[in-house]
């Protein structure tokens, strides 16, 4: 099962390598201001879900709002200690 660190992993890569079809890399090209409304549009969501959805359904758009700011992570050039210092 994928984690935390391998999605960033992952994304650091696509982000260097750019395959064709990346989603993440369309993503990147649209730029901080695309990728922060969908990081408020996807936050959203896992409010939502954590009200009136399962448990499975909130699990998903969490993972879809990390997602979203790990994008955002790449896009402003934050490595994963940038973040983890303020923990
Ligand atoms: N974990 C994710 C992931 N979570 C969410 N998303 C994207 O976020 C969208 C979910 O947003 P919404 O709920 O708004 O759904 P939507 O309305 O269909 O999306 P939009 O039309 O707004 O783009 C999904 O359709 C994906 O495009 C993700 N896209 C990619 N990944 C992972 O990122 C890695 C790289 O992916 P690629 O860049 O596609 O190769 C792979 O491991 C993927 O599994």
């Amino acid at each position: 099962m994928k984690d935390f660190d391998a999605l960033f992993a992952e994304l650091s890569r696509k982000a260097v390598e750019r395959p064709a079809g990346s989603g993440s890399v369309a993503l990147l090209d649209a730029g901080v201001h695309a990728i922060g409304k969908k990081i408020v549009e996807e936050a959203a969501e896992v409010w939502m879900a954590a009200e009136f959805q399962s448990d499975e359904e909130t699990a998903e758009e969490i993972s879809q709002l990390i997602y979203h700011l790990q994008v955002l992570m790449l896009a402003k050039g934050l490595t994963l200690e940038d973040v983890w210092r303020h923990l």
